[in-house]
């Protein structure tokens, strides 16, 4: 089956500056995929490039279907009620959901006659999923949907987001600094770290493939350079006389280290720390 985003050694260029570099990856159709990455990635270019609000330099976006973005202000026209923005959806949207969006905003307690301007931050960025979502895109993008959320008001959004993936053949781009957040809803991870690449990959596949090793630190106190067998070193660093580990693939133990799943949080952290560690489809030891 064809991706629902398809990225192709994609190079952003703002003026002199590269934003993007060589970005290749690939999203199924009907995944959550959550981006991340530090301040200045490129989370927000990647998502502009894959709704054609920035030309690349080099390289291809491919989108299988209709694309809904949410950007991550959340512009609304303030001085029109929820109301009038639906009308106006209603008009412009051949595909639009009118009555799934009057009955999520019902069940969100968000009253129609109110301002876009005078809705509370957990109000816009609900009316502003919920106008997405009523397009009935294939592909919707989200940059930061939680940022500004109350911790009630992340979970209702994320609960919604699942429950629209699981109805219907949706696939969800979405970026967010806080991967706690991310954990119970998005099964496809995307880690960008300075314009590049890092990881791009099934979370299950990618929780499986890697370790996380603890041992005693070697009698120069130094983390052992690389882990023996057929492991890859990603990441690691040392308390007192513990060196902790996370690494790709299996590597053949000694006795005094001790070896235990990965979380994704852990997994995302080592490869942010480490910039030239890599996890990307056709790479030992990673589901592709
Ligand atoms: N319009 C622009 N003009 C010039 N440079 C830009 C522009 N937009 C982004 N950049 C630069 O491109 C790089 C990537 O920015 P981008 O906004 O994509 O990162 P991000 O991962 O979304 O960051 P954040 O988490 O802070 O939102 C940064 O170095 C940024 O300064």
């Amino acid at each position: 089956m064809r991706p629902a985003l398809e990225v192709t050694g994609l190079g952003v260029r703002y003026r002199r500056t590269w934003a993007l570099r060589d970005c290749s990856l690939a999203v199924p159709a009907g995944r959550v995929a959550a981006l991340v990455g530090p301040n200045g990635a490129g989370k927000s270019t990647l998502m502009h490039a894959a709704v054609g609000l920035v030309r690349p330099a080099r390289g291809s976006v491919g989108v299988a279907g209709e694309v809904a973005f949410v950007a991550q202000d959340k512009p609304l026209y303030e001085g029109f009620t929820v109301a009038e923005m639906l009308s106006f959806g209603r008009r412009t949207n051949t595909r639009w959901d009118d009555q799934g969006a009057r009955d999520r905003l019902g069940a969100l307690g968000i009253p129609l006659d109110r301002k876009a301007g005078r809705l509370s931050g957990g109000q816009r960025a609900q009316v502003a999923l919920t106008l997405a979502l009523a397009r009935r895109p294939d592909l919707l993008v989200l940059d930061e949907p939680l940022a500004n959320l109350d911790p009630l008001a992340r979970h209702d959004v994320m609960r919604t987001l699942m429950g629209e993936v699981a109805e219907r053949e949706l696939t969800v781009l979405l970026s967010s600094h806080v991967v706690s957040d991310l954990e119970e809803t998005c099964d496809w991870l995307i880690v960008l770290n300075g314009g590049r690449l890092q990881v791009s990959g099934d979370i299950e596949d990618l929780l499986a493939g890697h370790l996380v090793l603890t041992g005693p630190a070697g009698p120069s106190g130094a983390p052992p350079a690389q882990p023996s067998g057929g492991a890859v070193l990603v990441g690691g660093g040392q308390a007192g006389r513990q060196v902790t580990l996370l690494v790709r693939g299996t590597p053949a133990l000694d006795p005094r280290w001790q070896a235990r799943p990965a979380g994704l949080e852990e997994l995302v952290m080592a490869y942010l720390r480490s910039p030239e560690s890599a996890a990307l489809p056709g790479l030992a030891g990673v589901g592709a």
